[in-house]
């Protein structure tokens, strides 16, 4: 077969992929652009676009339910999932088309799509095996591999017996669970939990660990777990499922193993949360000799760079925190060492993270168990909701928001917001931390009355007594 040389190769059309190409083609490159699904990636088409749309749905239900505490009343609330979806798939497709519209106009500029699956035949040589049939043989020096990752298949007994939903399959039920089982305590098993409740459905968590979100502070998990029972939503920690069988007529039995003893769980859906694995196995990587760790992620430097020249990783697929500002930041580090002859790396960013369930979980920098971990003088600042004003003017008080700051140099170390808003709140303490400013700042900075902002006068202030 002959092949096609490019200059440069990107596979997936994610964040990296998104941009990386354009920019390329911009710059006079030849560029080969190879996407085997949706153009834009998990982000657009199956993850934060569609989800956060229906947690907004989910939210106003929610709101809508609790009209009398405010004087409001409505009619009896119901939820049309078929009206939801709708609106989610509206949502996608808007972004979809945008992003496909402007790789339209580069295409015959030195940009090809080719919609297909990559495979590695040799280090700077791939296969595309193309949706519409054949296989194409394409080259380059320079190679970015941006493919993410996917739903970790569920393994316990029986599962292949069941229908059995994941974060993609349960964006397109159009019809209410009765009773949802969730596997897995993580981001994804609690965005959808509380999602389905507020719809309507009987939801039971059910997670491994001792504790929801395990790589929060102990605080942290406890009142996430609290909220979510508040709303309805059964919470099993510790509890490990062995088995699930179907019983027919659309309903399975969950056997769970919990610190309690066995418990035989009647549902009728099931949602795999567990985590994700990485796409690196149709790539075929090994062909190009690239190293991957044992979970079968790309190894990277700091500089995105895997173990053979000229070949580069960024998002999920190289492991990390897989978020997709952790993807457009790769792709800005790789823009510049590869477009700008600057040197830009991972090292030492700070990579903030927010859960959408209600209120957000805000969290950047590091933990308090963290920051004792590495032995640091720490204080902590800590101040439940509900003394801000403006949450309690607006009726949202639930959590609280807490800072670890550095006992000597009087930085902060990191934030926890678990609020109304958590998201926007723990990204002015980033913006603080990003300016290296003492917690003092935002302690006596003048923020407008009444904003949930100014809050974070109070929070620091409990540092005072
Ligand atoms: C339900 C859900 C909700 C999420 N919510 C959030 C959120 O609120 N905020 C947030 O920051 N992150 C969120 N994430 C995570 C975020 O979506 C990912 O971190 C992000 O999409 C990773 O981007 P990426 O660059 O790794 O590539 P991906 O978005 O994973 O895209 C990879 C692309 O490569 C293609 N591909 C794979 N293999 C091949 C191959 N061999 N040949 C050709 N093409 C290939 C795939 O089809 C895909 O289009 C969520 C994820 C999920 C699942
Ligand atoms: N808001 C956001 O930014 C957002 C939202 C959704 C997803 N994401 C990304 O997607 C990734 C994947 O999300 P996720 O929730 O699938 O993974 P996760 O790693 O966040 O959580 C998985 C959870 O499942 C538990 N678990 C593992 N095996 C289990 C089993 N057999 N039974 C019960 N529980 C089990 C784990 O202890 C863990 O708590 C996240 O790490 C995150 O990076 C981000």
């Amino acid at each position: 077969m002959t092949s096609t040389h490019y200059d440069v190769i990107v596979i997936g059309t994610s964040q990296g992929g998104r941009f990386l190409p354009i920019e390329f083609a911009r710059a006079g490159r030849k560029v080969a652009l190879i996407e085997r699904d949706h153009m834009g990636g998990v982000c657009v088409n199956v993850g934060c676009t569609p989800t956060k749309t229906m947690v907004a749905s989910a939210r106003l239900a929610y709101q809508a339910r609790r009209g009398a505490e405010y004087g409001v009343h409505t009619g009896p609330i119901s939820v049309d999932l078929q009206a939801v979806r709708q609106r989610k798939q509206g949502m996608v497709e808007g972004a979809r088309l945008n992003y496909e519209s402007r790789l339209t106009e580069l295409q015959g500029l030195g940009l090809d799509l080719l919609l297909g699956e990559a495979h590695f035949l040799a280090p700077k040589t791939l296969e595309v095996s193309l949706q519409d049939g054949g296989t194409r043989e394409i080259t380059a020096p320079l190679i970015v591999i941006d493919t993410g990752a996917r739903p970790e298949p569920l393994t316990i007994k029986g599962a292949e017996r069941v229908p059995v939903l994941n974060s993609t399959t349960i964006i397109e039920l159009d019809t209410l669970p009765e009773h949802l089982f969730i596997l897995g305590g993580g981001y994804i098993g609690l965005e959808f939990g509380q999602m389905f409740r507020r719809f309507g459905s009987q939801v039971t968590i059910i997670q491994s660990r001792p504790r929801l979100l395990m790589n929060e502070d102990e605080d942290v998990s406890k009142e996430v777990a609290k909220i979510l029972r508040e709303e309805g939503i059964t919470v099993l920690t510790g509890a490990m499922p062995q088995q699930v069988e179907s019983l027919g007529e659309g309903r399975m039995q969950l056997t769970v193993h919990t610190p309690q003893g066995e418990q035989q769980l009647i549902g009728s859906h099931l949602l795999a949360a567990t985590g994700r694995v990485p796409n690196t196995e149709a790539l075929t990587p090994e062909a190009a000799g690239i190293h991957l760790d044992q979970a079968g992620y790309i190894q990277v430097n700091e500089r995105l760079e895997t173990n053979v020249s000229g070949i580069y990783a960024l998002g999920d697929v190289k492991g990390g925190p897989a978020f997709t500002h952790v993807s457009y930041d790769d792709y800005r580090i790789l823009r510049t060492n590869l477009l700008e002859h600057g040197s830009a790396s991972t090292r030492d960013r700070l990579v903030p993270h927010t859960i959408f369930i209600d209120p957000q979980l805000g969290r950047v920098g590091l933990t308090e168990n963290e920051a004792r971990k590495q032995g640091r003088t720490i204080r902590v600042a800590k101040l439940p909701m509900n003394a801000v004003p403006r949450a309690l003017e607006t009726g949202e008080m639930r959590g609280f928001m807490k800072a670890i700051v550095d006992a000597e140099t009087q930085h902060i170390l990191g934030c926890a917001i678990l609020g109304v808003e958590g998201g926007e709140i723990m990204t002015i303490i980033q913006v603080a931390m990003m300016g290296n400013l003492p917690y003092t700042a935002l302690r006596d900075g003048i923020f407008t009355h009444p904003t949930l902002a100014e809050g974070l006068n109070s929070l620091f202030m409990t540092l005072d007594s």
